[in-house]
This record gives structure tokens, sequence and C-alpha cells, in this order.
């Protein structure tokens, strides 16, 4: 990807510096340094509770850090806010709800120091249709639209995003990537929460995974499936009785198998040696497939590896 970084801003767009945060005895967040780059798209992945929306919330100025700093383009984040050079797009928050599409998001406009014309904001959200539409009347799909349009208002050099196209379609997913491109494209970081790991494997340039509050993996896509150490196996045998799943249950390295029908997917952490003995244990198997984790599988075998020390 080309990134234009405009004199001046090759500070980091966000900077946490061993940050901490505590809910009581929760620590939601639990020392966590990061640095993003102008430029990049970066995705938050973690299970439930793992601390995304508490990350974001510091990184807004929404909540105060117990411990560490957060910096945004070298500013508090309420300065870089002020300074107009952060949109956000949570996953909470009633939009005003008796004021139409359009009057919202001009209001988003009027507010933002280096604002867009409503009307590019609309057709960017591909909300133009729904402008005279009283906010409280739309569809959860149509309502993350708008919010999407209120984050894209003006100018921004870093985009925050919580779960950003939960309850969109396909078409205003594709579209709503297709516009978060463009932003980094120009410069911009976006930041973003997500369960969907598959979209995160399409979109992000580079990928977080948090873990009760800690960093547990950072790298590209590919860096992160690498790093879970394991391979998938699937192939097909004639027959599947007892005594051959009893073969199969024993053999080496195995993280996980599924048997179904004459079908047999494994996850192996050392698929040469597991395939080897495959065929030591006298079984023949067809269609034989061997290839890395998808990103979803590596961050669950990521997770649980985590999940099984701290256990
Ligand atoms: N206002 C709050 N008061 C008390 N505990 C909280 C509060 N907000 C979050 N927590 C706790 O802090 C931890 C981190 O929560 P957070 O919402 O940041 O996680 P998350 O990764 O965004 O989760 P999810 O994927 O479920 O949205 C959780 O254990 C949660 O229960």
């Amino acid at each position: 990807m080309t990134t234009t970084v405009e004199a001046g801003t090759a500070t980091a767009a966000v900077h946490f510096d061993q940050v901490s945060k505590s809910y009581g005895d929760v620590r939601a967040v639990d020392g966590l340094s990061l640095e993003l780059r102008p430029g990049e798209t970066v995705a938050l992945l973690g299970p439930n509770g793992a601390g995304k929306s508490t990350t974001l919330d510091l990184l807004l100025g929404l909540r105060n850090p117990d411990q560490g700093s957060v910096r945004v383009f070298g500013l508090s984040p309420r300065d870089a806010i002020v300074a107009g050079r952060v949109g956000a797009m949570l996953q909470s928050g009633g939009l005003m709800d008796e004021i139409t599409v359009r009057e919202l998001v001009k209001l988003a406009c009027d507010l933002h120091p280096k604002r867009y014309p409503v009307a590019d904001v609309l057709t960017r959200a591909g909300i133009e249709a729904l402008a005279d539409r009283k906010v409280n009347k739309l569809s959860g799909g149509q309502e993350q639209r708008v919010r999407f349009a209120l984050a894209t208002a003006g100018a921004n050099d870093l985009i925050v995003l919580d779960e950003p196209t939960t309850g969109m379609d396909v078409s205003a997913r594709q579209a709503f990537w297709a516009t978060m491109r463009e932003q980094a494209d120009q410069g911009r970081a976006v930041l973003f929460a997500t369960h969907y790991l598959e979209e995160a494997d399409e979109v992000a340039d580079r990928v977080l995974v948090l873990h009760r509050g800690r960093l547990l993996a950072d790298g590209s896509s590919t860096e992160i499936k690498a790093r879970a150490g394991q391979r998938r196996i699937a192939f097909d045998l004639e027959t599947v009785d007892e005594q051959v799943k009893e073969k199969l249950r024993k053999l080496p390295f195995l993280s996980s198998i599924d048997i179904s029908a004459e079908t047999v997917r494994i996850q192996s952490t050392d698929a040469d040696a597991t395939v080897h003995a495959v065929y030591g244990q006298g079984l023949y198997p067809r269609n034989l497939e061997v290839a890395g984790l998808g990103l979803e599988q590596a961050f669950v075998a990521i997770t649980a590896a985590e999940e099984a020390k701290t256990a």
C-alpha cells in the first residue's frame, strides 16, 4: 500500500505506553504498549471481555488510564479530538432521535474543524436516499451507516471503529471497506475492533490480538497465522469404523480432530509427522490436503494456548 504522510505528521498516530485500566477488581487493560502509524489499517481482535472497547475508550479520552499514557498524534486524546484529528464510530450511544439524517450529519459536519460538504458525507456513507428520514425510523444496518457518516464528517487523521459493520448487509460492508481503504491510502490510520475475522484478514495490514487486556500477538495476518504454529490436514478414508477412529485419535501432534463420515479434519502442530503417522498406521488417505490455518483458526489456537497457560 502506498502511504502519503504529510510533512509534520511523522509522529505516531497512536502511542500507548504501559497503559492499564481496571473496573474494580477487573483489569480490563493490563500494561498495554503499542504504536499505530499513519496509513495503517489495523484490526483489533480478542474474545469477549478482552478489553477492546476499553482500549478504544482510552484512545478516545472517554476513560482515563489508571497507569501509563495515551497519546494521539503526540497530543492527549481530548486535544486530538478537539483539533479534529480523530473520527470515531462506536457501538453504543444513541443517535438524536427526533431529527432527520441530513440534519444530524450537518450537525456533525458543522462541528468538525475540517468539515466535508454534507452531500459528500451522505454519498460516501450511501445514505442520500435516507437523508430526509427521521433517525428513529432507521433499521439497525442503516443506523450503522449513519454512524459511519458521523465518523467521516471531516478530514480526520485517525478513524476509530468499534465493530463497524455489525448489522450491515453485504453491499454496505463492501462499500464501507472500500471507503476505509481509500482513507488509509490517503495516509489516515484506521483502527477497528471486530469479531469478523474474515474482514480483519481481508482488510487489515496489521492485526492486534488482545487477551485479558494484554497484547498477545501483533503482526500481519500472515504472520499471525504462521505464529499459531499449526497446520490443517484433511483427507478421506475408504471406511471409518471404531478401530480406525481409535488409530486416528492416537495420531501424534494433534490439537484437534474432527471425523465426519469418511472425511477427517485435523489441526496439527507438526503436520509432516502427523501425516507420516497416518501412513504408519496402515491407513491410506485420499484427497490429502495440508494447509496453513485461516485467521479465525489461528486466533482460536493462540487464545486457547494462552488460556491453557493461565488456567
Ligand atoms: N463499565 C464497566 N464496569 C465494570 N466492568 C467493565 C466495564 N466495562 C467493561 N468491563 C469489564 O472489563 C473487561 C473488558 O471489557 P471490554 O468491554 O473492554 O471488552 P471487549 O473486548 O470490548 O469485549 P466484547 O468483545 O464483549 O465487546 C470485561 O471483563 C468487562 O466485563
